[in-house]
């Protein structure tokens, strides 16, 4: 180890890789303190509360002078904006840059959503999202956070990648976001420093191999793949593109870059001919250690298409009926809904993405999909908290607008001291957005913010 906690192996390939003088500015940068950056949920605010500076590759992205306490500002809660460091939001140049066509996505290894919350909002209302995460505690973690973003176009399922094997050809685009060594995390990390060996890359890549393997066949023919780790090493980046395309058919996609960004490209020569990754250095971006890579299917490759089946079948969800769906969207004020029935809870989800929310279902273990509503109990809604922080209208409710030390209480569970005109269920807002429910009884005022999620000990 050196004195900063280097393993001394680390050190000599990332000279190889660097030459020595780079290495040094790498090194240094690893001693500085990790760049606050943020991106912003169009849906939900336009400009960014805080100062700062525009990360040049996202359109949402923004570099902040200094870190705000997140944890104390309901804004945070609200869902108008995600923590993410900024190389990773790189996603955002490629969507855009490639006009990748939006339609059904998926988010193999999701948790805890930064990217998930990234392609739901390119994907709008016009595409479906399926985040996956296999790992139980994550997956919670990825549901809250596209719970707070709002837009509804997600199903969350926890699986393995095998477990994908019937929706080959199915996705427009599969993301892998590989769980890697993470060699890029070392600055903000310093666990990740401390777990670093050469047998440890092996055994990323082997994991990373495996998965590459059960899902290189799901993209369809002319969708994208796109591979990232948070890694610098071949073993788990180039190698990798040359294993998937000894595997499948791939061709290769270059990305335009700004010279001024400073990213690098490097060229991966594979027996199908040349693709290209692009590496993101600590020292050069302001942003932490990523590889990418975009790969595109031929337009000849398998394409499964969803199949409508005549009954839906599913142990837990319950399918709604379409003349109650049309009501209850003349109701809601929504548009184009499909409902589901879940433990006597709605779930409001795309209609235009039903056949496909069947093919998916199969097999998979889901989550959560579009977003819950809440129970009906004669005519009155008892409106959930995904509802509240959810895009969709909230008609016929009143709302209160909060202070921030109000807004705080409501988001600690605190006891509540509004003043409110009316009495049932109240919105509150904070800035205009939505924070959540609270029940005016007239002589107490319930606070229905969920349990799990709220601010302790701050
Ligand atoms: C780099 S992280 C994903 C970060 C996420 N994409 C984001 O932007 O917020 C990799 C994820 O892969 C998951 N993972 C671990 N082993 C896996 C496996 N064998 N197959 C798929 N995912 C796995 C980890 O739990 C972790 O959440």
């Amino acid at each position: 180890m050196s004195e900063a906690g280097i393993h001394l192996e680390f050190q000599k390939r990332m000279i190889h890789q660097l030459g020595t003088v780079d290495y040094e500015d790498f090194e240094l940068s690893l001693q500085k303190e990790s760049p606050t950056t943020v991106r912003l949920n169009p849906f939900k605010i336009q400009s960014c509360p805080f100062e700062g500076n525009p990360i040049p590759w996202s359109e949402f992205g923004f570099s902040l002078e200094k870190r705000p306490a997140f944890t104390l500002d309901p804004l945070f809660h609200a869902g108008a904006y995600y923590v993410q460091e900024a190389s990773s939001m790189f996603i955002s140049e490629v969507l855009r840059q490639l006009e990748i066509p939006k339609g059904i996505f998926l988010d193999l290894a999701a948790a805890p959503g930064g990217k998930s919350t990234l392609l739901s909002t390119y994907l709008a209302q016009e595409g479906l999202l399926v985040a996956n995460e296999v790992i139980q505690s994550r997956n919670q973690i990825l549901k809250e956070n596209l719970i707070k973003w709002g837009l509804g176009n997600s199903i969350v399922t926890q699986n393995d990648p095998a477990h994908f094997q019937e929706l080959e050809g199915f996705f427009d685009l599969v993301l892998i976001d590989a769980p890697c060594s993470g060699e890029g995390m070392f600055r903000k990390d310093p666990e990740a420093r401390k777990e670093w060996s050469p047998d440890h890359v092996r055994l990323c890549a082997g994991r990373q191999q495996r998965i590459l393997d059960q899902a290189g066949g799901l993209v369809k023919g002319g969708g994208y793949l796109i591979y990232s780790t948070c890694t610098f090493n071949e073993q788990e980046n180039e190698e990798m593109i040359r294993f998937l395309t000894s595997e499948f058919a791939y061709e290769p996609v270059r990305i335009k870059l700004n010279p001024e960004w400073q990213i690098e490209e490097s060229e991966v020569q594979t027996e199908e001919g040349t693709f290209f990754g692009y590496r993101f250095y600590p020292h050069r971006v302001e942003g932490e250690g990523f590889f990418i890579s975009v790969l595109k299917r031929p337009n000849d490759a398998y394409i499964l298409e969803p199949r409508k089946k005549k009954d839906f079948k599913h142990q837990f969800l319950k399918l709604v009926d379409e003349k109650t769906c049309k009501a209850l969207d003349e109701e809601l004020g929504f548009e184009n809904s499909q409902y589901y029935l879940l433990n006597d809870s709605y779930f409001r989800f795309p209609e235009m993405w039903k056949t496909h929310l069947e093919q998916v279902i199969h097999g998979l273990n889901i989550r959560y999909l579009g977003t819950e509503i809440g129970k009906k109990q004669k005519n009155e809604w008892i409106p959930s908290h995904d509802w509240a922080v959810s895009i969709l209208p909230k008609n016929g409710f009143s709302t209160k607008e909060v202070s921030l030390e109000e807004a705080l209480d409501f988001l600690r569970k605190n006891e509540q001291e509004l003043i409110l005109e009316e009495t049932g269920w109240v919105l509150l807002t904070y800035q205009n957005l939505p924070i959540g429910w609270v029940k005016n009884l007239g002589n107490r005022i319930n606070n229905y913010y969920p349990k799990e999620w709220r601010i302790r000990n701050l």
